[in-house]
This record gives structure tokens, sequence and C-alpha cells, in this order.
């Protein structure tokens, strides 16, 4: 079993809450409100760019150029990808990057990404990526899911392009190599001791994403 499967297997109803949070079937049904996308996209762009320090973290922490690589993949993979879906859905709304930068951290988005960056300097590397893998691994199982839903992918749902990025080649394919990496990175051998340790980060950082579409949802 890999290890992600072992980390999804403990924290099954973490899990749950997260990937099937009712602000995702709202965005896959067409019926989640504007000002809730809103102040959670808001959110997410400042979210982002604290991922970007974690990431930068990670290929610091790298042991080999090929972990490196592996940071500077995933920080790409946000400056010159992710950000653009927010940026193109705020410009609808008149709002620009500059004022995306300048607004208020709203109290979830401060703990989740706190959370990952103070795993990321007090661990090690699994630690941090394990931290990071909800994450990633949970946008691209949820965007599958959503896809697959009848209308969803309609022109007529505005959430369809959130739901079309995450559901593409390049964000599947890098939630694969995260599942991988997780493998490489724990030697396929994580003790009992050690897995219950990296189990409590995955779960908590499950709850806190649940936490971020609540905060949304909060805003409707
Ligand atoms: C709260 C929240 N959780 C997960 C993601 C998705 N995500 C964040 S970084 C990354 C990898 C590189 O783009 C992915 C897929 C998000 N945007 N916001």
């Amino acid at each position: 079993m890999s290890l992600y499967d072992r980390l999804i297997e403990a924290s099954a109803d973490d899990w749950r809450a997260y990937t099937e949070h009712p602000f995702v079937e709202m965005m896959a049904a067409g019926t989640l409100p504007e000002t809730a996308f809103r102040h959670y996209l808001v959110q997410d762009y400042l979210f982002l760019i604290q991922f970007v320090r974690a990431y930068a973290l990670a290929a610091y922490k790298g042991r080999t150029i090929e972990e490196m690589r592996y940071g500077l993949d995933g920080l790409r993979a946000i400056l010159d990808g992710e950000m653009a879906l927010h940026v193109n859905y705020c410009a609808g709304w008149g709002l620009t990057p500059s004022d995306l930068e300048a607004a208020d951290e709203d109290m979830p988005t401060t703990a989740y990404t706190r959370f990952v960056l103070d795993w990321g300097v007090r661990g090690d590397l699994l630690d941090l990526h394990v931290a990071l893998a909800p994450c990633i691994i949970g946008y691209a199982v949820i965007a599958r899911r959503l896809a697959s839903i009848p209308g969803a992918l309609a022109a007529s749902n505005p959430y369809a392009p959130w739901i079309a990025e995450y559901a593409g080649d390049g964000y599947q394919q890098l939630a694969a190599s995260t599942v991988e990496h997780l493998d490489t990175l724990s030697d396929g051998a994580v003790g009992e001791v050690r897995f219950r340790q990296i189990a409590g980060i995955f779960a908590q950082a499950s709850r806190l994403e649940a936490a971020f579409w609540q905060m949304g949802l909060d805003r409707a």
C-alpha cells in the first residue's frame, strides 16, 4: 500500500469532510453564491503566496538535485500556472493582482498556511511534504470527481473554469507525482510511531482545508 493510501485510510473522516465539502458540491451544481466564491478566491491568492514560500523551503531542504527540482516545480506551478486562474476570475470583478496582494488574510488562511510553514521549518522534508500533500492531491481528487458530474463543465456554470483547471492534465500529473514522491521520500518504509506522527499532520491539514471551504461559505 502506498504511503498516500495509508494516510487517507488513517484520516478517512477528515479527508471526506474536505473533499466532499458542500462548497465543492455547490460549485459543481453552479449554485454556490458568488460572494462565497469571491471571498474564497481572494483568500486563496494569499494562501498561494504563502505556499510559494513553503515550496521554496522544500527546495532549500532538498538533499538531492531531484528533491530541489521538486520544490522548484511546485513553486513554478503556482507562480506561472495556478495564480493565473485567480487573476482571470478576479479581473472579471474589477480586482487587479495588486488589489489581491493588498487584501487582509482571514483567520483560516493564516492558520493553514502557517501550519504548513511551521512543519516545514521544524520538521524534516517528509513532514513538510505530508503537510503539503492534502492541498495538491485533494484538489486533483475533487476536480476529477466534479468534472464527471453532468453539467459541471457546462459553459453556463460560472465555476466550470475552476473545475477544468484542476481536472486538467497538468494538475492531475502534479498530484500523481506527489503520491509517488511521498513513497520516494519515505523509502517505502515508515514505522508505526513515525506513521502516527505524519498521519496527524495529514489529518490536520485536511481539517484546515475543510475550514478553508467553510470560510467561503460563511460569507454567502
Ligand atoms: C486552500 C487550497 N488548497 C489547495 C489548493 C491547490 N493547490 C495549491 S498549491 C498547488 C500545487 C501547485 O499549483 C495546488 C494544486 C489551493 N489553491 N488552495
